[in-house]
């Protein structure tokens, strides 16, 4: 005890709030214990101590006094689209922690992995994000569910831990690669198709609508063991429109952040409709696609040994009610569409841009395979480059502008008190991009992640912890064997194009379309 705060050096490690670890910094079942570290954490105490040195919350720099001049401000400067740029230059004028209110959305933003360790520490045992009030307030409009996505407290945690377990588990993963390896094949065979037909042995092209068809088919394989065939040149007007409708939910949920849904609605915006309009897409196309589930459950009496998907088991398990998992399996179909796809549009635009890095790639790959003999869920073992790729994506181009969470103590970070309750924000994007955290951050070099020491709560782009993304292990899963088969068939330039800028819209992704050439190896 120092005052009246006790200062506690409890673990930092990728592990708390008794969960056992699953993977990179993934904390997944309940589990005793907890590994030990030293970051100080201040428990407990409702005031600063100055003669600590401690400065109080109110001292922390930022703009936060007049939140309605800075939500104009923040308007005038286009900063729905560009909020990741503000949070850069933020943190270059106020330092490693700020503060801010722009219309109701008040938060503290921080930028160390250091500060991060004291941040997940923090989150309790049922970690929160802040409430995206557009997304609760379309589902009670329609009176739907809450998956696990927008549940809180034990309601959450008792539908995520089913939910891992058929998810996210390490042992799940031999059943999702094969269904994903079929779907990696057959986009393959798309693009070679394609360049077939172009009569010039190359296919120029903006892969963005591709790739959204290839991780809906991917994502939906998983969930629903079965195949929507968007890989077709026909593909049904629904799921295409469900594509489009995952776009606008994205691009009309920004605005509302800084501005209340329910004002919105009342005054009859557009961006209010749209929203509403996206979410039906969703929900329809979802329940259609749960609706031909449940009939094929009926017709079929055995599943000749085949990998069913996740809703199936959910449903034959009987652990959660019906409803509960429409919401959460249509939730993860939504999260599992623009996320993997921009991520591998980047992906393709870094390694464009470093034709002896694809070489690299290659080299690994073709390593594995032969020392694999044939085996998928070998070769994902052998191939470390390829998955720094992945992550070297996700710390340039992050898909989350950043990681959040309401403290459930006071902690002191950068020397300051933040009371228990706060909304405390990682800027993913910025960190990813600070010199003082990574080497000439502005280079794409994923070796940097295959040194030792380079990952302490640095590699954090599916989040962190129990309330870390479900989807990621079908997401690196999907993405890496993605990598490995174009690679393996294909060489992937760029168009001489300068950099391509990033806009914000809920989640960053190109400004502009991307367009690449594939050319076969
Ligand atoms: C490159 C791909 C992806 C990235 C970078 C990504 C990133 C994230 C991040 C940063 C979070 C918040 C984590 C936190 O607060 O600690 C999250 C949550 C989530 N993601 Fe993903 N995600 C990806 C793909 C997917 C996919 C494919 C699915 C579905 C199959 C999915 C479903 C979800 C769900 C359901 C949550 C909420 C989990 C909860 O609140 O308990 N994500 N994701």
């Amino acid at each position: 005890m120092i005052g009246r705060w006790r200062v506690c050096s409890r673990a930092v490690a990728p592990c708390c709030s008794s969960w056992a670890l699953y993977g990179d910094g993934g904390v997944m079942v309940p589990a005793r214990g907890c590994q030990s570290a030293s970051v100080p954490i201040v428990r407990q105490g409702t005031k600063p101590d100055s003669s600590l040195g401690i400065r109080s919350f109110n001292e922390i720099p930022g703009l936060w006094k007049n939140s309605v001049a800075n939500l104009y401000r923040f308007w005038k400067h286009d900063g729905f689209r560009n909020v990741h740029r503000i949070m850069l230059n933020n943190f270059k004028n106020f330092g490693p922690i700020y503060r801010e209110k722009i219309g109701f959305y008040e938060s503290v933003n921080i930028i160390k992995p250091e500060d991060a360790a004291i941040l997940f520490q923090a989150e309790g045992h049922y970690p929160k994000r802040l409430l995206i009030e557009a997304w609760t307030a379309y589902r009670d409009y329609r009176n739907h569910k809450y998956g696990v996505l927008l549940k809180d407290g034990e309601d959450w945690k008792s539908t995520r831990l089913v939910l891992n377990k058929q998810v996210i588990a390490p042992q799940v993963q031999e059943n999702f690669v094969p269904l994903l390896d079929e779907v990696g094949q057959d986009f393959m065979a798309r693009i070679q198709g394609k360049i077939e037909k172009s009569g010039n042995n190359k296919w120029t092209v903006d892969l963005s609508n591709e790739l959204f068809k290839y991780a809906l088919e991917s994502v939906s394989s998983v969930l629903y063991g079965e195949r929507l065939g968007l890989l077709h040149d026909h593909i049904e007007p629904e799921a295409q429109h469900f594509i489009d409708c995952i776009s606008l939910m994205f691009k009309s949920t920004s605005p509302m952040l800084y501005i209340p849904p329910w004002l919105l609605r009342r005054l009859g915006a557009r961006v209010w409709k749209d929203h509403v309009k996206a979410w039906d897409g969703i929900f329809n196309q979802a329940d259609r696609c749960i609706q031909n589930m449940f009939r094929r459950l009926k017709q079929e009496s055995g599943g000749e040994g085949r990998y069913p998907g996740v809703l199936a088991i959910l449903m034959l398990q009987g652990t959660l009610s019906i409803a509960d998992i429409k919401a959460s399996v249509t939730e993860l179909m939504a999260g599992g569409v623009d996320t993997t796809s921009i991520t591998l549009l980047w992906t393709l635009y870094e390694l464009a841009r470093q034709p002896e890095l694809q070489e690299e790639l290659r080299a690994e790959i073709a390593a594995a395979r032969a020392a694999s003999q044939g085996d998928v869920m070998e070769v994902l073992k052998m191939v470390p480059l390829v998955k720094a790729a992945l992550k070297e994506t996700l710390r340039l181009h992050p898909i989350a502008v950043n990681l959040q969470r309401y403290i459930t103590e006071d902690v002191v970070i950068q020397n300051y008190h933040i009371p228990s309750g706060t909304l405390v924000q990682l800027g993913l994007y910025a960190m990813g991009r600070d010199p003082q955290v990574f080497q000439r951050p502005e280079q794409y070099t994923p070796s940097r992640w295959l040194q030792k020491n380079t990952r302490y709560f640095r590699s954090l782009g599916f989040g962190f912890g129990p309330r870390q993304c479900l989807g990621r292990r079908i997401a690196e899963t999907e993405m890496q064997l993605f990598l490995i088969h174009m690679l393996e068939k294909f060489r992937i330039e760029n168009q001489g194009q300068m950099d391509t800028r990033s806009t914000f819209e809920l989640i960053i992704l190109p400004e502009k379309p991307i367009v690449l050439t594939i050319r076969p190896l």
